[in-house]
């Protein structure tokens, strides 16, 4: 019980994560979505922002919504009538999001994305980039699949897959998957009322797949198949998944300050290891940071942060955000890592402490140019 209590309150320090909320969940018994629980769930979500912590939303519902506005009882088959019903629907969803945080002043944007926005590598950077501004920005990014432009083929369809690619593109901390059952149970509990709820797991044991099933609710899509599916993805870049009942009161507030709900899906032992992994395999190295001595003892021996007063060239030219390789005086990679500023400002920094920032840059973003947890030693 104690590895429950000590792994649920790691996640009341997580600082980004990626909530999805669930078509099954999301709709008024089938007619449209649910005005009502929208704004008990944005406000939940704004007390997170207002606490610092950054929030992606994943919100499905578009089709739903459309098949409320076009009069339609059933969901459609033909991709193109659900395509068109995404497109009525989606301009709803997303106003009535906007007016919610609208309320607690907070600006929410609208990202539509499709597989190829994904695979495709300088799509996928600007995604992750124009992700990350809003980020900084204060706003809460809403994100669903691109309906308009995708065939059968190479949808997500689902949008737990579509979450924790977008968990994976933001390195979230967590992924929170609202849906209408309690949380991952040995057996789909609309077959076997006795099944029992899995409070805690790894992500990455196998016989999750076994207990989980698909979707009945006729609007929900993928359900507990690809929602253990996503904690796995999700794991890739060290992210922890809940899975929740998304009605239960308070429910978002609950589960990020770490109270035992639903079924928590944890990545490989070490988080920050997964992560730095998935940062190495996936970006492009788009510069190079020169080291002195102190600084090169203190990244490979002390496991310290790279700061600016240990650098002494920039080469390159690179935006916050980028990877960059880190060199020692004779040229040697010795680490890679994100760079809290681009390559122009690092250039005007380089060899100062962090308190001289703000006279050289007029602003301070991080006291570190690398923070050690976005930096891989090699
Ligand atoms: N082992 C399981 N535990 C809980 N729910 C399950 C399980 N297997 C299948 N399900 C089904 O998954 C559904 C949720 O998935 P889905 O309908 O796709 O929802 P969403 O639209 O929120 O993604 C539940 O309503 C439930 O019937
Ligand atoms: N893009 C679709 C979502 C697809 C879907 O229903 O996904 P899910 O919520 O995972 O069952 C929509 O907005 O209706």
């Amino acid at each position: 019980m104690e590895s429950i209590a000590v792994s649920r309150r790691g996640l009341s320090r997580a600082r980004r994560w990626v909530i999805k909320i669930g078509s099954a969940l999301l709709t008024n018994n089938g007619r449209g979505v649910n005005d009502e629980a929208i704004s008990a769930w944005v406000t939940q979500m704004a007390g997170l922002r207002k606490g610092g912590v950054e929030v992606v939303l994943v919100s499905s519902g578009a089709v739903a919504a459309g098949m409320d506005r076009l009069g339609w009882r059933r969901r459609p088959e033909s991709i193109h009538q659900l395509q068109a019903a995404a497109a009525v629907g989606q301009s709803h969803l997303v106003q009535v999001y906007e007016q919610a945080f609208g309320r607690f002043d907070i600006r929410s944007a609208q990202i539509l994305l499709d597989h190829d926005d994904l695979s495709n590598r300088t799509r996928y950077l600007n995604a992750r980039s124009t992700l990350r501004t809003l980020l900084s920005l204060g706003a809460v990014p809403i994100v669903n699949e691109n309906d308009t432009v995708v065939t059968d083929e190479i949808r997500f369809g689902d949008n737990d897959t579509l979450a924790a690619l977008v968990a994976n593109l933001v390195e979230a901390d967590a992924l929170l998957i609202l849906t209408d059952a309690d949380g991952l149970f040995t057996e789909d509990p609309r077959d076997n009322p006795d099944a029992e709820l899995i409070g805690e797991a790894s992500a990455l044991d196998a016989r999750l797949l076994d207990m989980a099933g698909g979707s009945r609710s006729g609007l929900g899509r993928g359900g507990m198949t690809t929602k253990v599916r996503a904690a796995q993805l999700a794991a890739r870049s060290g992210a922890s998944t809940v899975i929740v009942g998304g009605a239960a009161e308070a429910v978002i507030e609950r589960v990020c300050a770490g109270h035992s709900l639903g079924t928590l899906l944890l990545p490989e032992a070490d988080p920050l290891a997964a992560r730095k992994r998935w940062l190495a395999g996936q970006l492009q190295v788009r510069g190079s940071l020169v080291v002195d001595g102190g600084a090169e003892v203190a990244l490979t021996e002390g496991g310290g942060s790279l700061l600016a007063v240990g650098v002494t060239a920039v080469e390159g030219r690179f935006r916050r955000g980028d990877l960059v390789s880190c060199r020692n005086s004779v040229g040697c990679e010795i680490a890679r890592g994100l760079a809290n500023y681009d390559s122009s400002d690092s250039g005007r920094i380089l060899g100062q402490s962090s308190e001289r920032f703000v006279d050289l840059l007029g602003y301070r973003d991080d006291d570190e140019l690398i923070h050690r947890d976005n930096l891989i030693l090699l």
